[in-house]
C-alpha cells in the first residue's frame, strides 16, 4: 500500500526484512510490511505459522535478529512507545486475586491515567466488553471468555493510537463478538490502527487488509475482496488454500 501524497503521517508500522529465529529455527523469515495509520490489518495463518511472533515484533515487545521495525516512525524496540499501543496477548496477563475493576485500575495507572479519567475509562471499556456487572468480582471467578473481555478492555482503556490484539475474541460468544468488531471498526474509522490475529474467517473479512502467513512468510497481503478476486474463491479460507498451493514456488515478500 502506498502512502497518499498529501499524507504527512508516518505509517503505524513498517517492517523491513524482519527475521526472527528460535533455537536455530527461522520462525519469521525476511518479512516486510507497511501498515498505515487507521488501518484494520488482520493476520491469518495456521497454528505455529508465526503470527504471535510477528505481532510481538511489530509492537517492539520482541527484537528481530535482523531487519528493522518502526512504529509511527520510531525504530523499535523503544520503551517510550509502550504508551502508544495497547497489547492484548493470547494468554491473559491478569491478577487473579484482584477484581476486574482493580485490574483495570492497576493497568490504567501504569499507563499514566489520572484518577478522574481512569474512572471514566474503566466504565467505558467495561461497557464495551459487557463486563460492567461483573467488575467487582474477583477475576479468579471469571470464565475464560470474561477474562478475554477484561484483557481487551485493558488494552483499549488508555485509547492508544495502535491496538495489537492476539486472537481477541477466542471464547467470546458470537453476539458479543459482533459488537466488539463493530467497536474495532469504529475505532479504526476514528484513526486508531488495529492489528489483529484471528482464526475466524468472518472476522478476517472485516479487516481492511489481510496478511496471509505460512511458515513465517506472507503468501499474500491484500484486501479481502482482492484476495477473493485473485483466487476466484468464494471464501477467505478457500483463497488461503489456493494461495498456499500456488506459493510452493516462492513466497510474497
Ligand atoms: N520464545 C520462543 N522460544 C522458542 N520457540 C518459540 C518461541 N516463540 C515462538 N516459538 C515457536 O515459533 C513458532 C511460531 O509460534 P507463534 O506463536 O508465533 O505461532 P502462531 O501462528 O501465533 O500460532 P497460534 O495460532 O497457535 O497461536 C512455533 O513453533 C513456536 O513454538
Amino acid at each position: 500500500m502506498s502512502v497518499p501524497l498529501e499524507s504527512s503521517l508516518p505509517p503505524a508500522i513498517v517492517l523491513d526484512e524482519v527475521t526472527r529465529s528460535f533455537n536455530h529455527r527461522t520462525i519469521i523469515d525476511h518479512v516486510s510490511l507497511t501498515v498505515q495509520q487507521g488501518e484494520l490489518f488482520g493476520l491469518l495463518g495456521p497454528s505455529g505459522s508465526g503470527k504471535t511472533t510477528l505481532i510481538k515484533l511489530m509492537a517492539g515487545i520482541d527484537r528481530a535478529d535482523s531487519g528493522s521495525a518502526h512504529m509511527f516512525g520510531v525504530h523499535l524496540p523503544k520503551l517510550e512507545m509502550l504508551h502508544r499501543f495497547g497489547y492484548m496477548a493470547q494468554s491473559d496477563a491478569l491478577y487473579m486475586e484482584l477484581s476486574g475493576r482493580q485490574n483495570m485500575a492497576f493497568f490504567g495507572k501504569l499507563y499514566g491515567l489520572k484518577r478522574a479519567v481512569l474512572k471514566q475509562r474503566i466504565e467505558e471499556a467495561a461497557r464495551l466488553v459487557n463486563l460492567t456487572e461483573h467488575l467487582n468480582k474477583q477475576v479468579a471467578a471469571y470464565s475464560g471468555g470474561m477474562k478475554r473481555r477484561l484483557s481487551l478492555a485493558i488494552a483499549l482503556m488508555h485509547q492508544p493510537s495502535l491496538l495489537v490484539l492476539d486472537e481477541p475474541t477466542v471464547g467470546i460468544d458470537p453476539v458479543l463478538r459482533r459488537s466488539i468488531w463493530q467497536e474495532l471498526r469504529s475505532l479504526a474509522a476514528q484513526g486508531t490502527t488495529i492489528i489483529v490475529t484471528t482464526h475466524v474467517m468472518d472476522e478476517a473479512e472485516k479487516c481492511d487488509r489481510l496478511g496471509l502467513i505460512r511458515e513465517g512468510r506472507f503468501i499474500a497481503v491484500d484486501t479481502p475482496a482482492n484476495l477473493l478476486a485473485q483466487t476466484g474463491s468464494s471464501s477467505i479460507e478457500e483463497a488461503f488454500i489456493t494461495l498456499g498451493t500456488r506459493m510452493e514456488g516462492g513466497a510474497v515478500r
